[in-house]
C-alpha cells in the first residue's frame, strides 16, 4: 500500500508513528494517537422519511446539486483515503439508497485496492428493491434503522409510511445471508422506550444485532434530558427480563457495547455516544455529501475538500488539508450538557450550514489546543494555556534569577555612562521625590528616552495579572457562544494570540525590557450577564522588572483577536476595561486594582 507520510504535521503524538515499523499514515493520525482508519461518506442530504429525531418535519434546505459531490469525486477521495489506511468505507447520509447512482459507488469503492469493507446504513425502504445489485457490486455490510416494532407508531415516528418495507428489508438483508444485520433503534423517553424487550426478542430466532441508541442531540430534533433514556436504565430494564444476560467482547474501535441472551441467535448492543462516550478510540472520519471533511460527529470544523478537489490541486494538497484537520481533532466530545447547547446541524446534513464562503477549501483554525470539556456547563469557557518559556536573548543583564555580585555593574551601565541608581533618580524628580513623579524612562543627559537600566535591581518573582472586556452585543455573543463565527473558534483563537502578545511586548513597547517569561496563562470567558468576553491574562517571571506590560499586552492583543474575529458580524464591538487587576514582586511593592 502507498503510504504518503512525508511532512507530518508538527504534532509530537503524530510523529511517534514515523518510528513505528509500519506506520499508519501520520496525515490520518490525530495528535491523541487515534488512527482513523473508518471513513465514513455522506451520499445526500435527502431522505425520504422525517424522523422526528432526524430531520425536521419540512425537511432540510438542501445544497445545491453542483455543490454535491459526483461518483467520480466520491471514488478519488475515498481512494485518496485508502491509499493512506482506510480500510473500511460506510455510506450513509441522508439516506444513501435514493441516490439513483449508488450501486454503481458500492462498485467503483470495490475496486480500491486496501479496501475491505464497504457498509451502508440506511432507513430500509428501497432495501428490498436494491439490495441484489449493492450486494453484486461488493456491499459487506448492513445496519437499517428501526425505532419500533409497532407500524402506526412508526408512521409517527418518521412521518411517513413505509414500516412493512423496512421489515421486508431486513428480512432479505438475512436471507442474502448478511450477517449479522445490525437494526439501528434509538430509544426515546415517551416514544418506544416501552419497546425494548420486543426489540431483544426479535434477536431470538434471527441473527440480528439489534442495537438501541442514546438519543442525541442535533439542530432542531428537540432533545432534551428527558428523552435520553441511558445504556444503564436501559440495560437494567432488560436485565429484569433476562438477568442471564451476557456481555459479550467488544471491538476496540466498536461503537456498540455488545450483549447477548444465551441461546438467542443474534445479539444486542448499546451506542453509547451521550452517556459513555467511546471518543478514546475513536477512528473515524466523515465526508459530508457536499464534500466536506469533518473530523467528529459533533464538531463544527470542517473543511471543503470537494473545494479543493475542483481546483484541481495535487494529491499531496489535499493530504495536507486532511493532516491539519485530522490534527485539530479533539480529545472527545463535549459532554451531554454541552452537546444539547452546540449548534451542530441535523444529523441527516452532516453538511455545512453556516459556514463562511472563505472559509471553504481552507484548513481553518478552530480549537487549536483544548477540548470541549474545558468548557463549562453554561459556557462559562475558560482555558488554560503554560507554555514553556519563551527564553529570548537577554541584554544587560544577568540570566533571570542568579545572584548579583557588586562586580556585575559595568555592563548594567547605560550607554550614557550613568549608574542604574542615578539614571532613576538623577531625571527630573531627586531623590526623596514620589517615585511616581520621576521620568524614569529619559535619559536626564540627552533628553532622550531609554529603558531604565533595571541591572542592579535584585532578581525577584514578579507577577502581573490584567483584564480586558470585549462587549460584543446580542448577535455576536451568541454566535461567539455557539461557535458559529465564520471566521472560526473566537475564543480559542483569542487565547493563542493573547500568549503570543505576551511573548511579543518588548517588540511592540518601545521602552519595555525583554523579559523571559516563566508563564503566561490567558483565560477568556464569555460573560452573558455583559454580552461580553473577558480576557484575564497572567505572566510571570523570575527577574528584576516587573511584567505587568506583558499581562496588559496579553489581554489587550486577545481582545483584539476577538474584536477581528467578530467584524464580520458588526462594527458595535467595544474593547473596555484595558486594566492590570494586581502586581506583585519588585521592591514598589504589591498593587492591586481598587475600583474608583
Ligand atoms: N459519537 C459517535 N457516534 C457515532 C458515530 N458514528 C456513528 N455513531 C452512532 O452510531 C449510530 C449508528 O450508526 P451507524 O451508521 O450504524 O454506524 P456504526 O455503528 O458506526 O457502524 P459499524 O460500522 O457497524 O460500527 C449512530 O446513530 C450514532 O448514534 C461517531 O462517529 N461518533
Ligand atoms: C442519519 S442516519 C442516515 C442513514 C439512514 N438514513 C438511516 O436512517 O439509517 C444514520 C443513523 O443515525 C441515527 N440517528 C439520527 N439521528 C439521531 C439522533 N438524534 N440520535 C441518535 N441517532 C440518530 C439514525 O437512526 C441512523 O441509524
Ligand atoms: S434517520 Fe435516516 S431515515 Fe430518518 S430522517 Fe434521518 S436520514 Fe432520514
Ligand atoms: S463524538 Fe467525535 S471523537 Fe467521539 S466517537 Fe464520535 S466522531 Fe469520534
Amino acid at each position: 500500500m502507498y503510504l504518503l507520510i512525508q511532512k507530518p504535521l508538527l504534532l509530537t503524538g503524530r510523529s511517534r508513528f514515523l518510528e513505528d515499523p509500519l506506520p499508519f499514515s501520520a496525515f490520518l493520525t490525530d495528535h491523541f494517537g487515534r488512527h482513523h482508519n473508518y471513513l465514513r461518506i455522506s451520499l445526500t442530504e435527502k431522505c425520504n422519511l422525517r424522523c422526528q429525531y432526524c430531520m425536521p418535519e419540512e425537511g432540510v434546505k438542501l445544497t445545491p446539486r453542483a455543490q454535491m459531490l459526483t461518483v467520480k469525486e466520491v471514488v478519488t477521495l475515498a481512494g485518496l483515503f485508502v491509499k493512506q489506511g482506510v480500510d473500511k468505507v460506510r455510506l450513509t447520509g441522508g439516506e444513501p439508497l435514493i441516490r439513483p447512482d449508488v450501486v454503481d459507488i458500492v462498485a467503483q469503492l470495490r475496486k480500491l485496492e486496501g479496501l475491505k469493507t464497504i457498509g451502508v446504513t440506511t432507513n430500509g425502504i428501497n432495501l428490498v428493491r436494491l439490495l441484489p445489485s449493492l450486494k453484486e457490486a461488493g456491499l459487506n455490510l448492513l445496519n437499517i434503522s428501526l425505532d419500533t416494532l409497532v407500524p402506526a407508531r412508526f408512521e409517527f415516528i418518521v412521518r411517513r409510511r413505509g414500516f412493512h418495507k423496512v421489515m421486508e428489508g431486513i428480512n432479505k438483508a438475512v436471507e442474502m445471508g448478511y450477517n449479522p444485520v445490525k437494526v439501528n433503534c434509538v430509544v426515546m423517553r415517551g416514544m418506544n422506550e416501552d419497546e425494548l424487550l420486543d426489540f431483544v426478542s426479535l434477536t431470538e430466532e434471527k441473527p440480528l444485532d439489534v442495537r438501541f441508541i442514546e438519543y442525541m442531540p442535533f439542530d432542531g430534533n428537540r432533545w432534551n434530558f428527558k428523552k435520553l433514556v441511558s445504556y444503564q436504565e436501559m440495560l437494567d430494564t432488560i436485565r429484569q427480563k433476562w438477568p442471564d444476560l451476557q456481555k459479550l467482547p467488544s471491538g476496540t474501535t466498536d461503537t456498540a457495547k455488545a450483549y447477548k441472551v444465551p441461546n438467542f441467535q443474534g445479539q444486542i448492543g448499546f451506542i453509547t455516544s451521550m452517556s459513555d462516550h467511546f471518543c478514546g478510540s475513536c477512528n473515524r472520519l466523515r465526508i459530508t455529501a457536499d464534500g466536506n471533511l469533518k473530523v467528529c460527529l459533533f464538531g463544527n470544523a470542517e473543511v471543503s475538500l470537494r473545494d479543493t478537489l475542483r481546483s484541481g490541486a495535487s494529491e499531496e494538497a489535499l493530504l495536507e488539508i486532511i493532516g491539519a484537520a485530522v490534527g485539530r481533532k479533539k480529545k472527545q466530545h463535549s459532554g451531554m450538557l454541552n452537546l444539547s447547547l452546540m449548534k451542530n446541524r441535523p444529523m441527516i446534513l452532516i453538511v455545512l450550514m453556516d459556514q463562511h464562503p472563505a472559509q471553504r477549501g481552507r484548513a481553518f483554525q478552530t480549537d487549536v489546543f483544548t477540548s470541549r470539556e474545558d468548557r463549562l456547563p453554561t459556557f462559562y469557557y475558560c482555558r488554560a494555556f503554560v507554555g514553556p518559556a519563551l527564553a529570548p536573548a537577554r541584554t544587560h543583564c544577568t540570566a533571570a534569577g542568579s545572584p548579583i555580585g557588586s562586580g556585575q555593574r559595568a555592563w548594567d551601565r547605560d550607554p550614557t555612562g550613568w549608574p542604574a541608581e542615578q539614571m532613576v533618580r538623577g531625571g527630573e524628580g531627586s531623590a526623596g521625590e514620589d517615585p511616581g513623579d520621576r521620568l524614569t524612562h529619559v535619559d536626564p543627559a540627552t533628553g532622550q528616552a531609554v529603558m531604565v537600566d533595571v541591572g542592579e535591581k535584585p532578581v525577584s518573582r514578579r507577577r502581573a495579572v490584567a483584564r480586558a472586556v470585549v462587549r460584543l452585543g446580542e448577535r455576536a455573543f451568541s454566535l461567539v457562544q455557539q461557535e458559529r463565527v465564520s471566521k472560526g473558534d473566537v475564543l480559542a483563537v483569542a487565547q493563542v494570540a493573547g500568549i503570543m502578545g505576551a511573548k511579543l511586548t518588548d517588540q511592540l513597547i518601545p521602552l519595555c525590557h525583554q523579559v523571559a517569561l516563566d508563564l503566561v496563562r490567558v483565560s477568556v470567558q464569555l460573560d452573558p450577564a455583559r454580552l461580553a468576553v473577558v480576557v484575564t491574562a497572567v505572566c510571570q517571571a523570575q527577574g528584576r522588572t516587573g511584567v505587568e506590560m506583558e499581562a496588559l499586552v496579553a489581554a489587550s492583543t486577545a481582545a483584539l483577536t476577538v474584536y477581528d474575529m467578530c467584524k464580520s458580524v458588526t462594527h458595535n464591538i467595544v474593547v473596555e476595561e484595558v486594566r492590570l487587576l494586581s502586581k506583585t514582586g519588585g521592591q514598589r511593592g504589591d498593587f492591586q486594582y481598587e475600583a474608583a
